[in-house]
């Protein structure tokens, strides 16, 4: 039940999780291979003419050909990076889009329940920012990455064509300082792990303290509000800074080796070439000339791929996280079977329920609730109601018993059979930026405006719309916060209305609402719950009243059950309900 909603990718399954997720990145992955081997053997070929000039006596016969040969490498040389430099570019761009798509796709297909525990900003990251690691790296010197790459390899052929004995130090010195970084670069994988997981919680802060601004000017607690956001400020910035030692830890060493290997070539040439026949040297004066280039063609990729490597990190960890999500299990994958069509009966079985590790906050519930029958489940504050919503909804599992709908376990319904057929009617209901109209057609792809505007009579709201300056075409604006939370009701339920659906789970507005919207609220109401089988999460008496059945629950368990009437005559929780609620509103 704890299991992670998005588990996590081991390093090796990285590339194969992103060549399946973005199948852009496979397109013209040998030309963009061979582009960057063109790339960087244009390079390595200048000293190879040198070379051949200088063994040639420096004779401008042979000179005049060797610069031509060298100018013309350096030319496919450059061409080619700059072809490398846009293919690279275009395919990284619409594989990141792409999983940009498939992310939220995927967050939209998880089960409630887990999307429910991923944090929002920790979503909103995995797609915005952690996904544009990849880009910055790119454009930060991703692309010299790869030509570098290319060079080395490149570099080390040529090498150890020349020669194998001189080569050798080179390469082994390479091979040790490589084995080291590796080590360092877990480290720094952790620990970049670990800091993207704090900004990403230093965002959260922030959002909240910039949306709870309003709250805490009024209650004074601006001290309190920056101290909270200092603490998450600060364990970014602490996670950012545990990362700098491996990474000067790495560059440190890079500088090191490379050092070591220049001296190595220079001393191990000379004497290699002095070591031979008089007169005939084992390596020529152009080949020692040659190797030292070729070292400075060895050394300064693997130099700057040392040095680039954390930013190589910070972008494997980006993309990783961005995959992650894009990889998460889906409802989809749990669920075959499809609810059966009509009003939906409920059964509860010795049902408890925990958030997390917490303790067991709903204990043994079991109650039946027939098709087309309506439900006010009561309780006090913190008694279990909304939890018991959320399990008949699916944003929460169980941890124990069983909840079938219309017969099938929930956990064998497939989301897309559950869609539009099970609706859950929020106290606050989230509105899209767009017009009322769009809001409301939400609820049925195929409506129109006209059906939106029939939905509205049947709700008895044609007075309602009478009243919106714009009619349908009244903006909503975001998250819906040009309409009063009434209005948003009234949306919703219209919105609700137009789905058809056969279970609804119904969370009543608490926040007191005017008169007339209330009025309007409860007529709509009235009018969905018709024919359908209602859940109504209950706040007032008159819900309660017209339920055929009312659901009372105290600090999370089922403790009575029948209708008003039945209730409200012998002692017990809900007559002292009753009897708060009619203290309440006399
Ligand atoms: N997301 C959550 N994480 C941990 N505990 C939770 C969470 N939501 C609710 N709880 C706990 O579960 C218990 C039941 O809460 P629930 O929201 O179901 O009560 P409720 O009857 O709907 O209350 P209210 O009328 O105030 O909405 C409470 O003790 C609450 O603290």
């Amino acid at each position: 039940m704890s299991t992670e909603p998005i588990p996590g990718i081991r390093p090796r399954d990285l590339l194969p999780t992103a060549l399946r997720v973005s199948p852009q990145l496979r397109r013209g992955l040998l030309l963009t291979g061979g582009l960057a081997l063109l790339g960087g053997a244009g390079r390595v070929i200048a000293p190879l003419t040198v070379q051949h000039a200088i063994d040639a006596g420096l004779t401008p016969g042979a000179v005049g050909p060797a610069v031509a040969v060298g100018s013309a490498a350096v030319l496919v040389a450059w061409v080619a990076s700059m072809l490398l430099n846009r293919r690279l570019h275009a395919r990284v761009e619409e594989a990141l889009a792409a999983l940009r798509r498939a992310g939220l796709r995927r967050f939209h297909e998880m089960a409630a329940g887990a999307a429910d525990r991923v944090p929002t900003a920790d979503a909103t990251a995995r797609l915005t920012a952690d996904a544009d690691q990849v880009t910055t790296f790119l454009q930060g010197g991703g692309i010299q990455f790869l030509t570098g790459a290319a060079q080395l390899l490149v570099a080390t052929a040529v090498m150890l064509a020349y020669s194998p004995l001189l080569a050798t130090p080179v390469l082994v010195l390479a091979a040790l300082s490589f084995g080291v970084m590796l080590v360092l670069q877990r480290v720094i994988a952790r620990r970049y792990d670990r800091a993207r997981r704090d900004l990403s919680a230093m965002q959260a802060a922030v959002t909240e303290a910039v949306l709870g601004a309003p709250v805490i000017r009024a209650t004074g607690t601006g001290a309190w509000a920056r101290a909270k956001l200092d603490a998450a400020v600060d364990r970014a910035r602490d996670g950012l800074v545990r990362t700098l030692a491996p990474l000067h830890a790495n560059t440190s060493l890079g500088e090191l080796a490379i050092s070591t290997m220049t001296v190595a070539v220079l001393l191990g040439g000379v004497w290699w070439a002095l070591t031979g026949d008089p007169g005939r040297p084992r390596l020529t004066a152009g080949q020692v000339v040659a190797m030292v280039f070729l070292v400075g063609f060895f050394v300064r990729p693997l130099q700057f791929l040392v040095q680039s490597l954390g930013e190589a990190q910070n972008a494997l960890t980006g993309l990783r996280r961005a995959l992650e999500l894009a990889t998460a299990p889906s409802t989809d994958a749990e669920g075959r079977d499809a609810l059966p069509g009509g009003p939906v009966g409920v059964d509860v079985e010795h049902v408890s329920a925990r958030y997390g590790d917490g303790p067991l906050v709903l204990r043994d519930v079991t109650v039946r609730i027939e098709p087309g029958e309506h439900v006010a489940v009561v309780g006090r504050t913190g008694s279990g109601k909304s939890t018991f919503a959320k399990l008949l909804t699916r944003r929460l599992d169980p941890a124990v018993g069983a909840i079938r709908l219309g017969g099938v376990p929930l956990q064998r319904l497939s989301a897309a059979s559950l869609a539009g057929r099970v609706v859950i009617v929020p106290q606050d209901p989230f509105l899209f930026d767009g017009t009322i109209g769009q809001n409301i057609r939400l609820g049925s792809p195929a409506a129109t405006d006209h059906d939106a505007v029939r939905i509205l009579h049947e709700l008895g709201l044609a007075g309602w719309l009478a009243t919106l300056p714009g009619g349908l075409l009244t903006p909503a604006g975001l998250r819906g916060e040009r309409l009063s939370v009434g209005e948003r009701q009234l949306v919703a339920l219209a919105r609700t209305a137009l789905a058809d659906p056969d279970l609804v789970v119904l969370d009543e507005a608490t926040s007191g609402l005017d008169p007339a919207t209330d009025v309007a609220v409860q007529h709509a109401l009235a009018a969905l719950t018709r024919g359908r089988t209602i859940v109504s999460i209950a706040h007032r008496m008159n819900t309660a009243v017209a339920a055929d059945r009312v659901l009372v629950f105290a600090a999370g368990r089922l403790v009575q059950s029948g209708n008003h009437a039945q209730l409200v005559a012998r002692p017990g929780p809900y007559a002292d309900l009753v009897a708060a609620w009619t203290g309440a509103h006399p």
